[in-house]
């Protein structure tokens, strides 16, 4: 059962929110719950390693990996690529889901769909959903410029982890929230239960009509984002003209990759990432790895968000997959050294080198965080 003719427009839902919100683990479970709908997907990671293609649990999900970049600015071009693709196989899914990085700026991802004619007719951008980490929020307002354009531009705010908070801070976190976007619809929930139907009810309010879309009032970014009508003259057969390349710029945020074909003695990688985020994890937003250990037939999964580490076993390794370990850093002014290093030393039986991470060494870290008190 599908939902729509194939020469209907696509339905799109843009799922924004700052680094560790929970995207991917929402994805999943709206894609669980819709076991008839044939989604697309579009993952965009900020690192080099994408990381989050490999956490999509359903198999038949035709997901495009676009890493190593924003698709708001610096892979806006590959967003209209990604976009003829799916037309040309429009026959093949219901629905596109896009989720975007964590520091992109959901209304420069939004503009093809709000503004050029040809993209607008064959898919409909139905809304725009913003994971909000109740727990974390407040510190991502204080200290970045991106997570308040995502809350602002949003139609829907899911406040989620709510596990993790009293209910005094959550309706704090609400009222913040509310003054912030006072015209999104919000919701609460937790990966053990997510409000998905009410979510998928949630339309933008010129989504149906199909005429011109109201933007909602957005908080100006310090730099621009491109412009899509400001096409070189080469259209794609979407009739899409693809824009020159523009890089801007997220407050000094970094993604530092690394990859690895040693097995990892996870014990290690406990430790030293625990120590990193607990002594030296201001800068640190999010720590996120696929691990190779060659006594396990699974792979683990490593994240952090905040101060907090999760190690969790992941799909077992097919026969003939590469075993290869993936870590991705990303936060503010990092310095790759002392994160390799790091990293060598949870390789399976490395030499010791006690120097290798040292809670007084901030060399991977500019300006030098400070210990908790
Ligand atoms: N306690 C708790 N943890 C959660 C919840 N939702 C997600 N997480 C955890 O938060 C971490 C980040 O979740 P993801 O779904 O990967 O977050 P994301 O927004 O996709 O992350 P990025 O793509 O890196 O921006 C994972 O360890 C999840 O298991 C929740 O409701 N409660």
């Amino acid at each position: 059962m599908h939902n729509k003719s194939e020469n209907m427009p696509k339905d799109v839902t843009l799922l924004t929110g700052f680094l560790g919100a929970g995207k991917t683990t929402l994805l999943n479970a709206l894609m669980a719950a819709r076991p008839q709908t044939r989604f697309a997907l579009i993952e965009n990671e900020y690192g080099e390693e994408g990381i989050d293609g490999g956490l999509v649990m359903r198999p038949d999900v035709d997901v495009v990996e676009l890493s190593n970049g924003c698709l708001c600015c610096s892979l806006n071009n590959d967003l209209l690529d990604v976009l003829e693709a799916f037309y040309d196989r429009r026959d093949q899914f219901d629905e596109l889901i896009i989720e975007t990085t964590g520091i992109a700026d959901p209304a420069n991802v939004a503009v093809p769909f709000l503004m050029v004619p040809m993209v607008q007719r064959e898919f409909t951008l139905k809304r725009v959903i913003c994971l909000v980490d109740a727990e974390l929020v407040e510190d991502q307002l204080r200290d970045t410029e991106e997570a308040i354009g995502q809350i602002s531009f949003s139609d829907v705010i899911l406040i989620n982890k709510t596990d993790r908070v009293s209910p005094e801070y959550l309706a704090t976190v609400q009222e913040t929230l509310r003054g912030l976007n006072p015209f999104a619809q919000v919701f609460l929930g937790h990966k053990d239960s997510y409000p998905i139907d009410e979510l998928m009810r949630a339309v933008r309010e010129t989504a149906d009509a199909g005429a011109i879309t109201k933007l909602r009032p957005v908080q100006p970014s310090a730099t621009p984002g491109p412009s899509l009508l400001q096409a070189v003259p080469k259209a794609n057969s979407l009739g899409v003209m693809p824009h020159r390349h523009h890089h801007h710029k997220h407050s000094d945020i970094v993604s530092l990759s690394f990859r690895f074909s040693e097995s990892f003695d996870m014990t290690q990688v406990y430790h030293r990432l625990t120590t990193l985020l607990l002594f030296q994890g201001q800068g640190i937003y999010r720590v996120k790895g696929i691990i190779y250990d060659e006594t396990r037939a699974e792979r683990w999964i490593v994240q952090s968000v905040g101060r907090t580490l999760t190690i969790t076993e992941g799909a077992a390794w097919q026969p003939d997959e590469e075993r290869v370990s993936r870590v991705v850093f990303i936060g503010k002014l990092l310095k790759p050294a002392g994160f390799e290093k790091l990293l060598k030393q949870c390789i399976r039986n490395a030499k010791p080198e006690p120097s290798a991470w040292n809670i007084t060494n901030s060399a991977a870290l500019q300006p030098t965080p400070k210990l908790p008190s």
